[in-house]
């Protein structure tokens, strides 16, 4: 199965600025894909171009087969640009309507579309609500709705959750969750933790330049456990060390270590929570795996 995105040494300049350096990444129908970096990394200048706002200096860029910029791709892809804006002047339903119809959708698709994503983003009893009336976490569904008219099978979301109380945060989550399987998402974040709910792969741009991760926290012949105790002392590394299954450990924070293990060594869940035992620890959690600011951060693994 050829990819849903292909992007092949994807260069971009402006003037001595190379915003983007050799950047080369594949995304599958299906998968939910993080693209994280610090600031300036280069996030907002790939999704334009894969949005084709920006043409690349180099490179090439293949959407579900098509070249940028053939029309076929219209209205297959469609994002949500971190400054999204709405006219405060308009009723919801004027104002996704016309986006409706910006795509060249007749009156009547536009206005179902329309009553489909406000449906879709917990808004189907606010058609006429004027984008003035909103509070901030229903204008940012209002855009993620725009971003849904005419069922793109790849959506671009930048900081879709940037701003809102975690209980809206929590909605726009379960709303991407719920779609995910008929679209590919792809959801630029500066929050680690929810791109770690929502997504299965991670593309870590620093400086124009790719990394990529998989969520999986299978790797081979090694899997993780991360370990956060309530007490520890300097011992505790090297005692963790002496476990066996271990392959691996390091401290990723005051109290918390990360644990690498041999994958064929069965429940070593329990045979690590026995030794916590029989050492008289406490632990305050363990996770399955380690988490994805250990895994971009993590400088000892
Ligand atoms: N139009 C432009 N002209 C000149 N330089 C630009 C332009 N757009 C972006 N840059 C530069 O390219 C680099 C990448 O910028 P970009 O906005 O893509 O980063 P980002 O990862 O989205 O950052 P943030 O997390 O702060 O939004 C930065 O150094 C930025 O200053």
């Amino acid at each position: 199965m050829s990819a849903l995105i292909e992007v092949n040494n994807l260069c971009k300049a402006f003037g001595d600025k190379q915003a983007l350096n050799n950047v080369s990444f594949d995304v599958n129908k299906g998968q939910t894909v993080a693209l994280v970096g610090p600031n300036g990394a280069g996030k907002t200048t790939l999704f334009s171009i894969l949005c084709g706002y920006l043409v690349p200096s180099s490179g090439s860029v293949n959407i579900m087969g098509k070249q940028l910029g053939d029309p076929a791709l219209f209205g297959q892809l469609s994002a949500l640009p971190q400054d999204a804006t709405l006219d405060p002047r308009f009723s919801l339903q004027k104002q996704l309507n016309f986006y409706g119809r910006l795509q060249g959708l007749s009156k009547q698709k536009a206005s179902m579309e329309t009553s489909r994503v406000l449906e879709l983003v917990g808004l189907a009893d606010n058609h006429h609500a004027k984008i003035a009336e909103l509070s901030h976490g229903m204008k940012k569904r209002v855009c993620i709705a725009q971003a849904l008219i005419g069922s793109p099978k790849i959506v671009l979301l930048d900081e879709a959750t940037a701003g809102l109380d975690p209980l809206n945060a929590r909605e726009i989550r379960h709303v991407i969750a719920s779609l995910s399987e008929d679209i590919t998402f792809i959801l630029s974040s500066h929050d680690l933790a929810e791109l770690e709910k929502l997504c299965d792969h991670v593309l870590y741009l620093n400086q124009g330049q790719l990394t990529r991760h998989n969520r999986d926290t299978k790797q081979g012949t090694s899997q993780y456990l991360t370990l956060t105790l309530i007490h520890d002392s300097r011992d505790t590394l090297e005692q963790i060390k002496q476990l066996s299954g271990v392959l691996h450990v390091s401290q990723s924070q005051n109290k918390e270590y990360i644990i690498e293990y041999q994958s064929h060594f069965e429940q070593f869940d329990i045979h690590l929570l026995k030794y916590c035992h029989k050492l008289n620890w406490q632990y305050r959690q363990l996770v399955n795996g380690h988490t994805l600011e250990n895994q971009l951060f993590q400088k000892d693994k």
